[in-house]
């Protein structure tokens, strides 16, 4: 559920949770990061691995310049913002905000809501319940696609022809059907050597 309660201007937004780890998916798999969980999606992913975060309204509206004085704290200098759905709100101000801390900002979105904000590195990975807009595709460095069944290598072969040539592709097993996905996985990526794989990492290191 979306929140009407946010103001636009993205000085404040629904915070679920934030904290330090390292970055367990994507191109950044192992790079600390501080990640700042934003509450709100209707996206309805049935395998979604965060379905608390997707009523905002339990989510307390934070000034986007307390998140930003939070990540500050840590040493590594980059967040990475995610939720929910980040791209429902406005994230120019957050974003600007960042960069002017001296830090370096990344988004994993499924790119269903109009792009904002100043971003270092996106994630795309794309829904079928609610699909990326073509302007999130364009600035997207990375290509993520959930492989929940066999079906999902020909839907992401249609993702990544929108891409920008040289950009990365992933193939990353939905969680509960990893066991089954992994094997098809390790042999599409062997025969179709653009994509690489990515694992859920933070979920075997049992870290958050
Ligand atoms: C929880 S989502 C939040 C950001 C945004 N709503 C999105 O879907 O990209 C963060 C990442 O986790 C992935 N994800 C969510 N549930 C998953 C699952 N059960 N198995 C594997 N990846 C999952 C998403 O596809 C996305 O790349
Ligand atoms: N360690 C760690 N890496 C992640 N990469 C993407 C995540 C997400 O939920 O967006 C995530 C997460 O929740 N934890
Ligand atoms: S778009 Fe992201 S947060 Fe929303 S339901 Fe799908 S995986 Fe979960
Ligand atoms: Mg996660």
């Amino acid at each position: 559920m979306i929140s009407n309660e946010v103001p636009t201007d993205g000085s404040l937004l629904p915070l679920m949770e934030e904290f330090y780890t390292i970055q367990g998916e994507g191109y950044h798999t192992g790079k600390a990061a501080y990640f700042i969980r934003l509450g709100g999606c209707d996206v309805g992913c049935h395998w979604c691995d965060v379905k608390e975060s997707w009523d905002a309204n339990v989510h307390p509206l934070t000034k986007a310049d307390t998140i930003i004085d939070h990540a500050a704290q840590y040493p590594a200098k980059t967040v990475v913002i995610t939720g929910g759905e980040p791209l429902i709100y406005n994230l120019d101000y957050l974003t600007k905000g960042l960069h002017k801390a001296g830090i370096k900002t990344f988004m994993e979105t499924s790119g269903a809501y109009p792009l904002s904000g100043e971003w270092d590195w996106i994630c795309l990975s794309p829904k079928k319940f609610k699909a990326p807009l073509p302007e999130v595709i364009e600035a997207a460095g990375e290509l993520k696609v959930i492989v929940f069944n066999k079906s999902d290598f020909a839907w992401g072969e249609t993702y990544a022809k929108q891409m920008p040539a040289g950009k990365k592709l992933y193939l990353q097993p939905e969680w509960s059907k990893a066991q089954q996905m992994t094997p098809l996985i390790i042999d599409y990526v062997k025969a179709h050597p653009q994509w690489e794989i990515s694992l859920q990492t933070h979920k075997y290191l049992n870290i958050p």
